[in-house]
């Protein structure tokens, strides 16, 4: 674990000291579950249920904050059964997926969501001839119900698709009235009315947290980060980790510590618990 400068020390040492009021929200891919090719068979680093399962019962609450639809992360993740193993502990486990557009604890397991936006589905149906327009007629497209995520990460130029596919998927979407939200070889299309900003204060108010942790590792998550940020200069403790090698400038920028992938987010929360 890295920090990224003095003052960032004193904000690890300052969420420390009144952990037991301290909120958790951490990302699912690339924090939690290490980056694989295959969206579909990302499973959770196998230390993390553990490190979780320990954080949960130091802090007030603990939450994924996940881009993918809470089902799919729940099943992924068996976070229906960490979920459990917490109530057991007297701790509770929440998972706000799309976003932060939808909602799921391990108290109220039904899923809470809002319906699709209002283009979504004229977006699909023009979204083929868009990708073979730009050379990418075999890029993945992940159908999430509330979104559409076009992937480039197994096309034989995964990066030059994703550029080839950056304006014409904006252009699209925009007509559409939808948001792109760029990712790791991932370019995701969806309402622009929530982000995980939004879901962070809002798990901080719920819970009346004195402090609050936020972890990430993409461009979806920098107003997470942003809102860490924004609720500490207001007074709250709080600490900011990117997750991940330092290739997105744009959120080590924005981090107070930096730990190498989901490895270093277990170690990181094991530290975090050491000085109980
Ligand atoms: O907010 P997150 O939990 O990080 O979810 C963001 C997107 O993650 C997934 O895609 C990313 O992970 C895949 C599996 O490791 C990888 O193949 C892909 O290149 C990454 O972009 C997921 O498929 C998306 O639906 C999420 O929105």
């Amino acid at each position: 674990m890295e920090f990224t400068s003095a003052a960032a020390r004193a904000h690890y040492d300052a969420v420390r000291d009144v952990l037991d009021g301290v909120v958790v929200g951490l990302d699912f891919d690339g924090t939690l579950s290490p980056l694989v090719d295959d969206p579909e068979a990302a499973r959770l680093h196998p230390g993390s249920p553990g490190a979780l399962l320990e954080l949960a019962e130091a802090v007030r609450a603990v939450a994924v904050i996940t881009g993918r639809p809470a089902r799919q992360a729940i099943t992924m993740g068996d976070l229906d059964a960490l979920g459990d193993a917490m109530l057991d502990r007297g701790a509770e486990l929440f998972v706000f997926g799309q976003y932060g557009n939808e909602r799921w604890s391990a108290t109220e397991p039904r899923i809470r969501s809002p319906r699709p936006p209002a283009g979504l589905a004229s977006f699909e149906r023009e979204l083929p001839s868009v990708l073979r327009g730009a050379d990418a007629a075999d890029a993945f497209v992940e159908e999430k119900g509330l979104a559409v995520a076009v992937h480039t990460r197994r096309m034989d130029d995964p990066a030059g698709a994703f550029e080839r596919l950056v304006a014409p998927i904006e252009s699209l979407a925009e007509r559409h009235h939808l948001t792109v939200e760029p990712g790791r070889n991932v370019l995701e299309v969806r309402s622009g009315e929530m982000h995980k900003g939004h879901a962070v204060r809002a798990f901080v108010a719920e819970q009346e947290a004195t402090g609050v942790i936020f972890g990430g590792d993409d461009l979806g998550d920098i107003e997470a980060f942003e809102a860490v940020r924004a609720l500490r200069a207001d007074g709250l403790p709080g600490l900011v980790v990117y997750s991940g090698p330092p290739e997105q400038t744009a959120l080590v920028a924005l981090a107070d510590v930096v730990v190498d992938g989901p490895a270093g987010v277990v170690d990181l929360l094991g530290q975090l618990l050491l000085r109980r």
